[in-house]
């Protein structure tokens, strides 16, 4: 449905090239460059192995597929992304477990460094990973007033990898990332806003991807490479400890999330999400 509503409002019906895979769904508007990257994992597109590595391999297709900007929404009612997969962290397999958190930071790196710009059309809640795949895009639009974003990890009894809260600090600043990831605080989308967290709040979803498009057309007149440079130099400090400690962050994710403290934390967790 949402789809449908994207191709209408970018006038593409004639030429549009449309690929589905299960938990994805991705359109290019060939007139407007515009691709639309559509999670459809129900029952709240929560990150498992799987789904990281089909938005990884989607990335790249753009990137081959060379689109001059994208938008990031969900189909489902009321989520955008609930984050990473938490049964995935209840007595993981270390194996499976290094192999999801080194395709998540290679997705994530891929999102971040776009070449083209991208939005993320809240349309719903989007705690801990959600919250970071909407903060790694160029702009974000949330729908409001009755859904939730934020790094919640510590009320899960787990840390937020250093490039998750760097690039929270790249959003936010410094003094209210170190709040926020502390307390493991989720925001309304009008308290989003105040702190900068997202850019722009609107009642419903017609409105959030006009708003999507309207920042995309920003780019119409400049060069697609003094936009990709200008970003790289933006980025780069955020991205570099993670290019540069790629293992190290592997070995702490691992060792953190086998411990017994901590899946006890993520077992009480997921009962209370059970209930
Ligand atoms: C393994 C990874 C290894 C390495 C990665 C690298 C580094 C990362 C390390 C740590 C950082 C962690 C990042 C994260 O993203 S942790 C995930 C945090 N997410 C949450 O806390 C979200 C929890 N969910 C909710 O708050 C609500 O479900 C939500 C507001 C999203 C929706 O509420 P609603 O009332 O609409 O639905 P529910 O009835 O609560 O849920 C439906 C159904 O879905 C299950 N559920 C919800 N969230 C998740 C999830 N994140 N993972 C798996 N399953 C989830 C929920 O239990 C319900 O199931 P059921 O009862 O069986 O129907």
């Amino acid at each position: 449905m949402l789809r449908r509503y994207i191709l209408n409002k970018t006038n593409t019906f004639i030429n549009y090239r449309y690929a589905s895979q299960s938990m994805l769904q991705s359109t290019i508007d060939d007139k407007l460059g515009i691709a639309t990257l559509v999670m459809n994992k129900p029952p709240v597109n929560s990150l498992n192995l799987e789904f990281l590595e089909e938005i990884k391999s989607q990335l790249t297709q753009f990137k081959n597929d060379k689109i001059r900007g994208m938008i990031l929404t969900s189909d489902l009612q009321k989520i955008f992304c609930a984050g990473l997969d938490i049964t995935e962290f209840s007595n993981p397999n270390p194996e499976r477990l290094s192999k999801i958190c080194t395709t998540f930071q290679d997705t994530w790196l891929a999102l971040y460094l776009t070449q083209f710009p991208t939005v993320a059309v809240i349309n719903g809640h989007s705690p801990a990973g959600g919250c970071l795949l909407a903060m790694s895009c160029d702009y974000r639009v949330m729908v409001g007033p009755n859904y939730t974003i934020g790094l919640n990890e510590t009320k899960l009894g787990i840390v937020a990898p250093k490039w998750f809260q760097d690039c929270m600090v790249a959003v936010i600043g410094q003094r209210k990332a170190e709040v926020s990831l502390t307390t493991g605080k989720m925001y309304t989308t009008d308290q989003a806003l105040q702190i900068g967290l997202v850019d722009e709040s609107v009642p419903d979803v017609d409105n959030a991807i006009n708003k999507g498009i309207q920042f995309l057309n920003n780019f119409q007149k400049i060069s697609p490479w003094a936009y990709k440079m200008t970003k790289d130099i933006r980025r780069q400090p955020t991205v570099q400890w993670l290019i540069d400690n790629k293992q190290k962050d592997l070995d702490f994710v691992v060792k953190s999330m086998m411990s017994p403290n901590v899946q006890k934390s993520i077992g009480l967790y997921l009962q209370s999400l059970k209930k």
